[in-house]
């Protein structure tokens, strides 16, 4: 806790919170911010002329205040900044980019209130539940921190502790960020294509899922029963006795952060096994188990003197359909045969992708992705890149990845990037191998193939498809093509009779105009007031070339119906 984060400095952390003081706090972040937003569209707003440098600069700018920002505004901030990093397919990159630094360096809380809340939900003092306490927490995070304590039959444990006043907290703000979310969806800019509502349902439910410590617990259990016969793997038992909503009590199971790369190396662990094991583990957990940690940052997991892996913080959990690793691969196959439609078709059905009326654009965009960036071997391909890439389609488009996908991908990035700290050589691709190959094979011991020679095997059958069905395939593109240019066409059609019939109606707004004012004109002159008669004239002239104009237009608009 560095010396800059003085209790002080923090508004929001105290027991009892403001519901006004948040509203003004919170909805002068957003208006600061659609300020901001507008004023980067406007070019008369960069001194000396707008270029792309100096809007990169002010976008990079904007970041590192939200993140700021978001840590001044405090816990719900931290986490919603912190679910936001992972959504490269939502906001732009600079963001997402600042939002990943976001790390929840906020002071602890004292140990009078760690006494009160442990006295409160597990009805003992302190000192009648554990023989010994160490005041001073092991860490200390947004939502709450860890103490090292004992039990008074002997087991070491460390004890999870919640923030005081983090239930009310959590309710004031997601009220004000609801009335946010409707603002947003309701805006005519940004809530086009934009499913702001869903994606606060989507933060609500995890954030209050996070904080109950009982449904962590539960998690921590079936974790710890899927990797019970990996002796490579520790998960800390709960001690459900001294569990409540706010107090977590787990087996104490030190270890060394697996990015502390020196450390590990010093403690005479192998590196390069570490980060296999690492991949390994995840493998595991999304293809066999189907239930993921979904939050894999460096600090969650830890390696214990024997070499083996140990998780931490099972407060976001992933879940994934049996069917869903079928998808996967079939992705992966679309993507190793440079097959942008295959990559549609089984994103939809993982249900990463929501299929809009007009795919041809997204298509389209796949197909762009996959010939351009798929130019090195499947093998050594990075999943950051592959991801990067998916984003930078997603980004913009009507569309939107649900949060497990976007999980997933984060979590193989970052163990990707773990990976290669411990082991520059490190390939993820080469460990998920094995896993990828024994669900193709349907867990039936494949031959000598590899992977690669599977794919490749692939490959030349839809190849030699190719050669041998040429017809049926151009046939079959051009009636893709035509599917779509009918779209397309369709769509410039109805825009035209829309088009025509608001001039129509403009032009009916023009005649009724112009009569009034050729009537109005004539009784002024009739009445001697020929000046403003003449004005009146004038107007009804003006009015009447507009009314030329618009069915010269008119008339065009018909000939190319
Ligand atoms: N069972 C344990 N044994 C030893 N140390 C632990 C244990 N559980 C947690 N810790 C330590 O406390 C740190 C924080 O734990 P954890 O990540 O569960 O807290 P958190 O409040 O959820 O933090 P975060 O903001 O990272 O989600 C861990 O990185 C680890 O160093």
């Amino acid at each position: 806790m560095g010396k800059q984060y003085s209790e002080k400095a923090y508004r929001w952390n105290q027991e009892n919170y403001s519901r006004q003081r948040r509203f003004i706090d919170i909805w002068r972040f957003v208006l600061t911010l659609i300020t901001g937003l507008w004023l980067d569209g406007k070019p008369w707003s960069y001194r000396g002329g707008y270029t792309e440098q100096k809007h990169a600069y002010r976008r990079k700018t904007q970041a590192i205040w939200i993140r700021d920002t978001f840590l001044d505004l405090g816990p719900t901030f931290i986490k919603v900044g912190q679910l936001f990093s992972t959504r490269a397919d939502i906001f732009p990159s600079e963001y997402v980019e600042e939002l990943s630094k976001l790390q929840d360096r906020v002071p602890a809380f004292s140990y009078e209130q760690v006494e009160q809340i442990i006295q409160e939900d597990l009805g003992k003092p302190i000192k009648e539940l554990f023989s010994a306490f160490d005041p001073i927490p092991l860490a200390a995070a947004s939502l709450g921190q860890v103490h090292k304590a004992q039990l008074r039959s002997g087991e070491e444990v460390a004890i999870k502790i919640q923030r005081p006043g983090l239930k009310k907290l959590f309710t004031i703000d997601l009220k004000i960020l609801k009335g946010i979310a409707y603002y947003f969806q309701n805006h005519p800019d940004w809530g086009r294509g934009r499913d702001w509502s869903g994606i606060y349902e989507e933060c609500c439910r995890i954030l209050w899922e996070e904080i109950d410590y009982l449904n962590e617990g539960r998690n921590a259990d079936t974790f710890r029963r899927n990797f019970r016969s990996y002796d490579w793997v520790k998960v800390p038992r709960v001690y459900w006795r001294y569990t409540s909503s706010r107090v977590l009590t787990l087996e104490f199971l030190p270890g060394i952060k697996i990015s502390s790369y020196e450390a590990l190396e010093a403690a005479g662990l192998d590196r390069k096994l570490i980060a296999r094991l690492g991949a390994e583990a995840y493998l595991q957990q999304l293809l066999n188990d189907g239930f993921f940690h979904a939050d894999p940052h460096p600090g969650n997991i830890a390696v214990s003197h024997q070499g083996s892996l140990i998780f931490y913080d099972f407060g976001m959990m992933g879940q994934i359909k049996a069917n869903v690793r079928e998808q996967l691969m079939e992705t992966l196959f679309g993507i190793a045969q440079k097959d942008g439609d295959r990559v549609v078709t089984s994103l939809i059905e993982l249900g990463a992708l929501s299929p809009v009326s007009d795919m041809g654009p997204v298509r389209r965009s796949v197909q762009y992705m996959l010939d351009n960036f798929m130019d090195k071997p499947f093998e050594d391909q990075s999943i950051t890149n592959i991801s990067d890439d998916l984003y930078e389609i997603a980004y913009g488009q009507p569309f939107r990845f649900p949060a497990t996908f976007t999980f997933v991908m984060r979590a193989f990035s970052t163990l990707e990037g773990v990976g290669k700290g411990l082991d520059p050589e490190f390939n993820f691709m080469e460990v998920a191998k094995p896993f990828a190959l024994e669900i193709m094979t349907n867990g039936n011991t494949p031959d000598n193939n590899s992977f690669i020679n599977e794919l490749g095997r692939q490959a030349a059958q839809m190849s030699s498809t190719a050669l041998g069905l040429p017809q049926r395939i151009e046939s079959t593109i051009e009636k893709l093509e035509r599917g779509d240019l009918r779209i397309r066409v369709r769509s410039i059609e109805s825009d035209r009779v829309l088009r025509r019939l608001s001039g129509i109606q403009l032009g009916t707004n023009y005649t009724l105009l112009i009569s009034a004012f050729t009537l109005s004109a004539t009784i002024l002159f009739v009445n001697g007031n020929v000046l403003l008669a003449l004005v009146v004239v004038l107007v009804a002239t003006v009015l009447g070339f507009a009314l030329i104009r618009l069915l010269r237009r008119l008339d065009r608009f018909d000939r190319m119906l």
